[in-house]
């Protein structure tokens, strides 16, 4: 048990799907677990457990941006054992060839946090995903025949840009997305010896302005999810 989560080590599965919006891990839990118990209510960022195809499996919100998923997957990771977090977020497109529905698995992150300053590096950190896990939910996409775009995203500290034209400058070095949490995430699993993935939809785009409703963002990133729990 943590301040953060209210649970004992053997609640908690090896491997936790982490969506942003604590209410999506209800309603993944409620439509997808077997069994679906919750251990976590403590300032609302819902957990449960559950089984999936006979395997036991978790899902958490993380709240929004890196200092949130900072605390809960260090506490997973930490205090819970687990071993495994793949995120399942939504992400704004940089591209054209990026559209909205897409989904994207975040090989590499880059980020305007300074996250990576508590490690004292004499250089710049390089975060990634792990890459059974990735090449696991490519497979699974792949024989889907959902056509995943796989790359890096910007994991931003910053949703409302003061320059409204920034993401250009990323655009141009081929990232293919905005989100904001995976940087951190792939930093706490790197430092902590762990393994971490970002699965990402793209629910609105900075190139063409289209969106998805917050309704839609809750409920229909059935894609995503279900490679998620596929690769649990
Ligand atoms: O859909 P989620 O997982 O919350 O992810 C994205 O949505 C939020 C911003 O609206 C940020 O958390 C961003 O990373
Ligand atoms: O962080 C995010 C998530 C979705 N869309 C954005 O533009 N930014």
């Amino acid at each position: 048990m943590t301040v953060h989560i209210d649970a004992s080590k053997g609640d908690i599965a090896k491997t936790v799907l982490m969506p942003g919006d604590p209410l999506r891990a209800k309603f993944i839990a409620q439509k997808y677990l077997d069994n679906p118990t919750c251990f976590n209510k403590v300032r609302g960022m819902l957990g449960y457990s559950g089984t999936y195809k006979g395997r036991k499996v978790s899902v958490m919100g993380s709240g929004m941006g890196m200092a949130s998923i900072g605390i809960y997957s260090y506490e997973l990771f930490t205090v819970f054992d687990c071993d495994n977090i793949i995120r399942i977020g939504s992400c704004g497109s940089f591209q054209e060839n990026v559209n909205i529905r897409d989904i994207i698995l975040a090989l590499g992150t880059c980020t305007n946090s300074s996250y990576a300053s508590q490690y004292n590096l004499p250089g710049n950190f390089a975060p990634i995903a792990n890459f059974e896990l990735l090449s696991k939910a490519h497979s699974i996409a792949s024989n889907k025949k959902l056509d995943v775009k796989v790359g890096n995203v910007l994991s931003s500290d910053i949703f409302y840009d003061d320059q409204e034209d920034s993401w250009k400058s990323w655009a141009k070095m081929g990232v293919l997305a905005v989100e904001m949490e995976a940087a951190a995430l792939y930093m706490n699993a790197a430092r902590l010896g762990k393994n971490a993935l970002a699965i990402l939809t793209v629910s609105d785009s900075l190139v063409t302005l289209e969106a998805t409703t917050s309704e839609e963002r809750e409920k229909t990133l059935t894609d995503m999810i279900e490679i998620a729990l596929e690769v649990s």
